[in-house]
């Protein structure tokens, strides 16, 4: 579903991403921690093809990010190639990034997907089970003002999954919410886990990655320093900027 071979990033002279190699099988929940600035949402945006890598192997959902390979040579993609691999991706970031002038279905509706092509019914009837799914069957004609920072995370995740994404990207997602509205949005992304989808997760919150990852990744100065079994690296970090980083967020 994703694999890193040697991915390289640079911003000008910074170099964000050196020699990134990682894999998540389909089903997998892997979910990536470090301190700030190491690269994690870097890593993200280049697997959604918002940043385009400068060196090694990108393989998103079975495509090559950003090329195909024909006869040993690479193609650059052509932009409806690149959105079309898009919508197998479905990404929630730390903002939620909902339209202030919708309701929660309506921006359910708008998830920007082939089903547009569908009847509005068949899209809204869809629309009103994914908010249902995510806790939201009341809050379908909420403004996103009149709604919590967690209830409008979960609308954004609701708005992700109506592309029918085969794999799902978090960029710290409950870290610009209250403490006490973290919970749901959590729970959500676990039942989501739970039902078998593919997901990447930068994340703060290590009690997550311990009950649902099934890796644990940790990035430092732009590269991978440590990666395992949740439970076994958090009870045993080998690498020591991993342990250091641990002690301060444990
Ligand atoms: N578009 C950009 N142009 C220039 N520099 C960038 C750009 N995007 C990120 N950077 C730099 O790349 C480095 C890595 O940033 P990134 O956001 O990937 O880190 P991060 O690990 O996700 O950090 P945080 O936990 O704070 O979100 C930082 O030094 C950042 O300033």
């Amino acid at each position: 579903m994703v694999k890193a071979e040697q991915v390289h990033k640079s911003f000008g002279r910074l170099e964000v991403l050196k020699g990134i190699d990682l894999n998540v099988r389909p089903g997998e929940v892997m979910c990536v921690i470090g301190p700030s600035g190491s690269g994690k949402s870097t890593f993200l945006r280049c697997v959604n093809h918002l940043e385009k890598i400068d060196a090694g192997r990108l393989w998103v959902n079975g495509h090559l990010v950003g090329y195909r390979e024909k006869g040993g040579r690479l193609y650059e993609l052509r932009d409806r190639e690149v959105s079309a691999q898009r919508r197998e991706i479905g990404m929630v970031f730390q903002r939620f990034n909902l339209f202030p002038h919708m309701t929660a279905l309506e921006n359910v509706m708008e998830a920007p997907c082939g089903v547009k092509r569908q009847p509005k019914a068949q899209v809204r009837e869809r629309a009103l089970k994914l908010l249902d799914r995510v806790g939201l069957a009341d809050k379908v004609h909420g403004y996103p003002a009149q709604l919590s920072g967690g209830q409008q995370q979960r609308v954004a995740i609701a708005r992700a999954l109506a592309m029918e994404p085969a794999l799902m990207l978090f960029d710290e997602p409950t870290s610009a919410l209250d403490p006490e509205l973290v919970g749901d949005v959590l729970e959500v992304m676990k039942q989501l886990a739970l039902d078998g989808m593919t997901m990447v997760v930068v994340t703060h919150e290590i009690g997550f990655a311990r009950e649902v990852g099934d890796s644990l990744v940790f990035m430092d100065g732009g590269r991978v320093l440590e990666e395992g079994r949740p439970r076994e690296v958090l009870a045993n970090p080998r690498h020591p900027r991993t342990r250091d980083f641990l002690s301060k967020v444990l």
